[in-house]
This record gives structure tokens, C-alpha cells and sequence, in this order.
């Protein structure tokens, strides 16, 4: 058995956040771990309200992991706080980490502010260079660059400067383009497109947390990154296709083990 770790905050209405990353990790059929950095009220229609954990208690909960079981892959998502990240990093190198996927999560869709503005620059220069894999989104991309990033073109420009950043890969992710669903990964020198068409559907909930947990997923399975990814994509994919409506706002993507392993 793989067990995989995710550190990233509550959603109270299961869509995105850790509720999203364990069912991604349950569906990849590996063993799911959280380590909670915030509590948010939040619907398909919102966020009402954030409670960060104390800093000592996510030391603790990564220290109580660590300390009694293998982690075979990470993703990193909601860290809220400067304290939040300093912690997380510091933790993390007491240990041999690997296989380390951070969604730099800043904006839910609903527009509210899940990194605190002031928390970016300890994001980049904290949790950045200890990325295996970095995964933004195209507004994301446009926070951490303070370029426009609305195109491929863009997208590849904004790669090559993140990836100076300190991530062994970036992945920059599509779903805010027009057209097709295309996202690129930069490794430093190449350059790998992943497209799909466009599901037509406002369900999106928790696409971002789906795909950066189903990476570390395949990648504490030992697959390589473009495998890796190219596996989640199509993991997403079916996800998205299979979303539904609850609630009045967005609703969430949909994960079961059936999606993924259509033989089974
Ligand atoms: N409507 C859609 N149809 C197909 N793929 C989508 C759609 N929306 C997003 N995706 C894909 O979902 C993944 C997450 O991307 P994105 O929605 O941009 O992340 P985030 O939730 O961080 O904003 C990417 O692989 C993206 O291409
Ligand atoms: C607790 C929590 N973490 C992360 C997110 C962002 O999730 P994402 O997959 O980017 O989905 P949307 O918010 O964009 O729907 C979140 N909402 N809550």
C-alpha cells in the first residue's frame, strides 16, 4: 500500500480542500492522511468564514505522521497564513520527503481570498523550492509572475519564470481558458501539452484540489511526472463529466473508483 499525505484546509460542503483530496486518493486506490491547516464554512455558493489551525498544532500533526508511517507522496493546497507555510517548510525538512505537489491555492472560485495577500511572497519563497511539482492556475500564475498570463504563449512564459522559482516541474493548469481544457508542463527545458475539450458544465467545484492530489497520488505509485499527470488529466476528466449539481452554486466533481479503473 502507497499512503499519501495531504496538508491543505477544510471544505465543509466536501467539494474541494482535504474532503476532495482523500476521495481523489481513495479512487487511486492508495492510503489518504490529512494534515488541516484551516477550517473553512464553505457551500457550493461560497465561503463564509476561514478558522486557521494553530501553527503548533499543524507541526504537530505533520510530526505525528512522519514519525510512525511512510509517506510516499504530498500535496500541499490551502496554507492561509505566513505562519502556516513556515511551519509547513520547517517541518518538512526534519524529514526525507518526496514526491511534493503544491497547489498554490490563492483564490476560490466564489472569489474569496484563501492565501492571505500578504502570505504570497512566504508561498513563493518558502513552498516553492521544495516543489517535485508546482501546479497553477492561470490567475495563480499571473499572482506569482505579475505577468498576464491568458494564452498558451503566456502560459509558457510564465513557466520558464516560475520555474526559476525553485519547482523541479511547473504545470501550468487551463481550466480558465476559453476552448479547450489545455494545460503545460516545463521541466526546465521541454515543454508537454495536455489538452482535452471543454466539459460544458458550471460543476468545476474542487477541480484544482482533484487534479494536484491525483498527481501525488500516481506519482507515490511511482509513475513519472508526464505518466503522472497524463493519468490525472484523464482522472479529472472523467471527474468533471461525472459532476453534478447540489446546492444552488457550482457543484462538485464526481470520484469513484469505477471512473478510473472503468474494468474493475
Ligand atoms: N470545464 C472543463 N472541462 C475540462 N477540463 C477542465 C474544465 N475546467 C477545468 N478543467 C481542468 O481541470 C484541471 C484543474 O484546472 P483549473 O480548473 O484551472 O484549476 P483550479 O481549480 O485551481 O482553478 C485542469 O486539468 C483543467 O484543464
Ligand atoms: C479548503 C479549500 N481549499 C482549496 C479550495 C480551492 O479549490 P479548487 O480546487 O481550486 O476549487 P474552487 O474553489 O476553485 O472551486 C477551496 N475552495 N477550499
Amino acid at each position: 500500500m502507497k499512503n499519501l499525505l495531504t496538508i491543505a484546509g477544510s471544505d465543509s460542503s466536501g467539494g474541494a480542500g482535504i474532503q476532495a483530496d482523500l476521495k481523489t486518493f481513495s479512487a487511486h486506490r492508495v492510503f489518504g492522511m490529512s494534515v488541516i491547516t484551516a477550517v473553512t464554512a464553505q457551500s457550493t455558493r461560497g465561503v463564509f468564514a476561514v478558522q486557521d489551525i494553530d501553527p503548533g498544532v499543524i507541526k504537530k500533526q505533520i510530526e505525528a505522521v512522519f514519525e510512525d508511517i511512510a509517506v510516499h507522496g504530498i500535496k500541499i493546497g490551502m496554507v492561509s497564513q505566513i505562519q502556516t507555510i513556515q511551519v509547513i517548510a520547517e517541518t518538512l525538512k526534519q524529514y526525507p520527503y518526496k514526491n511534493l505537489v503544491v497547489d498554490p491555492v490563492m483564490i476560490s472560485k466564489s472569489g474569496f481570498d484563501l492565501l492571505q495577500p500578504e502570505a504570497k511572497a512566504a508561498l513563493i519563497s518558502h513552498l516553492l523550492p521544495m516543489a517535485t511539482v508546482l501546479t497553477p492556475n492561470l490567475p495563480e500564475a499571473e499572482e506569482i509572475t505579475g505577468m498576464k498570463v491568458q494564452n498558451l504563449e503566456d502560459m509558457k512564459k510564465a513557466a520558464v519564470k516560475i520555474h526559476s522559482l525553485g519547482p523541479a516541474f511547473v504545470l501550468i493548469k487551463g481550466g480558465h481558458l476559453q476552448g479547450d481544457a489545455m494545460d503545460i508542463l516545463y521541466d526546465g527545458s521541454s515543454f508537454t501539452t495536455y489538452t482535452t475539450k471543454r466539459v460544458a458544465t458550471k460543476n468545476t467545484h474542487g477541480t484544482g484540489c482533484t487534479l494536484s492530489s491525483a498527481i501525488a497520488a500516481n506519482l507515490g505509485k511511482g509513475e513519472s511526472i508526464q505518466v503522472a499527470i497524463k493519468h490525472a488529466k484523464a482522472y479529472i476528466t472523467t471527474a468533471i463529466e461525472h459532476s453534478f449539481s447540489i446546492g444552488r452554486g457550482p457543484g462538485p466533481v464526481h470520484h469513484f473508483y469505477q471512473l478510473y479503473h472503468p474494468d474493475s
